[in-house]
Parts: C-alpha cells; structure tokens; sequence
C-alpha cells in the first residue's frame, strides 16, 4: 500500500524555543505538528526558505512601539524569490530575569535584543540609569547568554522564560506599553497565490525614479486614485549612496482584486525598482472597504467599453 500521508514540512524561526517568533510560528495552521528550525537571525530564516531547507520562515516585521524591524525589511528587498503567504499577531510583555540569588541592585549591565531593548527605556532609565546592553539575537537568547558567560547580570526576556531555563524574575511588565504588539510574516518561495478572503493585505517595496519633483506625491497617487487605502509606508535607504530611499507598502486588498492590480500597474510603469512581495490575508481579518467606484464591476466595464471602441462595437 502507498503512503499517503503529505511529507513533513520545515518552518525556520528566530529561536531558541520560548521566543514571540515560536509563539507566531505556533499560530500558522499548516506548521502546526510540521518541523521547527530554530535560527540565530532573520537573514539565516530566509535563505532557509530560499535553499530549499525549509518550506516557510516566520519573521518579525514591525512592533507597535519600535516601528519597522529594519532588518527584516532590508533583507526582503535584497532577497528575491519569497512570498509573504500570511502575517500574525502576537502580544508582548517583558520581564527582567538573572540567574538565581541576584538582586536588582546588582544588575549593572543587561542582554537584550535590541528590539525589545527599545520597548523597555522608559524602565530601563528609570529603574538601572547607568546600565550598560550587550545586545542579543534573541529575547530567548539574551536570557541563556547568562549561562554562558558573565559579561551581563540580567536579561530582558518573554514571561515564559521561566519555563526553559532556572532564572529568577526581578521584574514583571518592563516594556513602556503593555498593549505592546509585534506583526510576524510567514514566508514561502514564490509560489501561488492565497486566494482572496475580502480581508486581505498587499505588501511591495518599490524605488522612486531619481530626482524628481514630485516623484513621491506620484507614487501615492497609484494608490489613491484606484482608491486603494495605504496601512503602511515607510523608507529604508536603498544604501548605494545618501538620499536614495526605497519604500516598504502595504495596500488594503488583493492583486487579484482590479484596483489593486490596476494601482500595481501604474507602480510598475512608474518605479524603476518595483517588487512585488505577496497578497495574504490580514491578520485582524478586517473586511477591506471601499467606494463603489472601484469595484471589480466598473474596472471590468470600463475596459469592456474601450474594448469596444477599439474593435469598433456599436455602442449600446
Ligand atoms: O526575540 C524574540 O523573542 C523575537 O521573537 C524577536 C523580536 C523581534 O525581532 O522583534 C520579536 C518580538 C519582540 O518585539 C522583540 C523581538
């Protein structure tokens, strides 16, 4: 009798265990009893995915608080051949950990990745003002770095580091905002796309052509007038020379849906540099609104109209 069952897929992940990429990880359905890859860095996650060594990656994109995870961005622009496939939210809290009998008076210098090391200042500054960082590939990281050397005292860490290794918590609820909220993205090789669910995102990073006035206020208008609303812009420097920027979007809808393919178009014609990085559905599963005027319907009668036009159809 043949086998049946579907092999086993491999999904990389910022490790070690106990991370907020592992607890984004634990939210993607078709990783859910698949293989787990734990990595030392985002960089590591997709070129996983790229080789062949695993099917998809889980990588964090933007905190609430910090903004865009700048190296996840960067490394999507430079990478081709991924697909964003879905995103996932996950909630996070911080705690201050150091190994067994330390005091917080003791604590002069602290591990912590330097994404959750920006969500804690405010704490930080007023709690340890003169401490000094080392910083982590990992909030998981950071906390089993004190095993193995002595260069810190304490580490920023999730509340559940408790369960993997043997720390004491010298404080709860560290971060400046406890609403705190990181956006991961599940990544594949390019494949086909997720079907449209009516909540969807479409993320592209495009280039504005050189020295023009007004080149930005164009690239907007692709979206605006195919009333595409935008829920994120942002600018990381291309890195070839000072002033070049290029910019992460993400649109409201699908490619497959005709004002989003419509705005994609004119991006194309427009963006010397334009990639397209996937349509997915939303996390927040927030159904996309729009006027009438730019429904599928009038897109496909508008072109029916300048088909007949051009074939010479009697108008009705
Ligand atoms: O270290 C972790 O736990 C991670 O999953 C990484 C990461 C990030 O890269 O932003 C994820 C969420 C937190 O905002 C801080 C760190």
């Amino acid at each position: 009798m043949s086998d049946t069952r579907s092999p086993i897929r491999t999904y990389s992940y910022l490790g070690p265990q106990g991370t907020f990429t592992e607890a984004a990880l634990a939210q993607v359905p078709e990783a859910v009893g698949q293989n787990w890859r734990s990595v030392n860095n985002v960089g590591e996650a997709l070129d996983d995915v790229i080789s062949g060594r695993s099917d998809g990656a889980v990588i964090a994109i933007e905190n609430s608080i910090e903004g865009g995870v700048s190296v996840a961005q960067d490394a999507l622009a430079t990478m081709p051949g991924l697909r964003i496939v879905g995103e996932y939210l996950v909630s996070v809290n911080f705690v201050l950990v150091a190994k067994r009998g330390t005091t917080l008076d003791d604590v002069k210098v602290v591990n912590a990745h330097p994404v959750a090391y920006a969500q804690c200042h405010q704490w930080m500054d007023a709690t340890l003002p003169n401490h000094g960082h080392i910083p982590a590939t990992s909030n998981v990281a950071a906390a089993s770095a004190l095993f193995d050397n002595d260069l810190a005292d304490a580490a920023i860490a999730p509340p559940g580091i408790v369960a993997h290794y043997d720390l004491d918590v010298l404080a709860e609820n560290i971060g400046d905002n406890p609403n705190a909220v990181t956006r991961f993205l599940h990544v594949s090789r390019t494949t086909v796309l997720p079907a449209p669910t009516g909540a969807d995102k479409t993320s592209l990073i495009a280039e504005l052509p050189i020295d023009r006035a007004g080149a930005l206020l164009e690239l907007l208008e692709q979206f605006s007038t195919r009333g595409v609303n935008m829920s994120l812009i942002e600018s990381r420097p291309i890195g070839d020379e000072l002033g070049r920027y290029r910019f992460i979007i993400d649109a409201d809808g699908h490619i497959r849906d005709e004002r989003v393919a419509d705005a994609l178009l004119g991006v194309r014609r427009f963006s010397p540099g334009v990639m397209f990085l996937g349509s997915y559905p939303r996390a927040d599963k927030a159904s996309i609104t729009f006027d009438s005027k730019y429904s599928d319907e009038v897109f496909v009668e508008a072109r029916d109209w300048l088909r007949g036009i051009i074939t010479g159809e009697p108008e009705a």
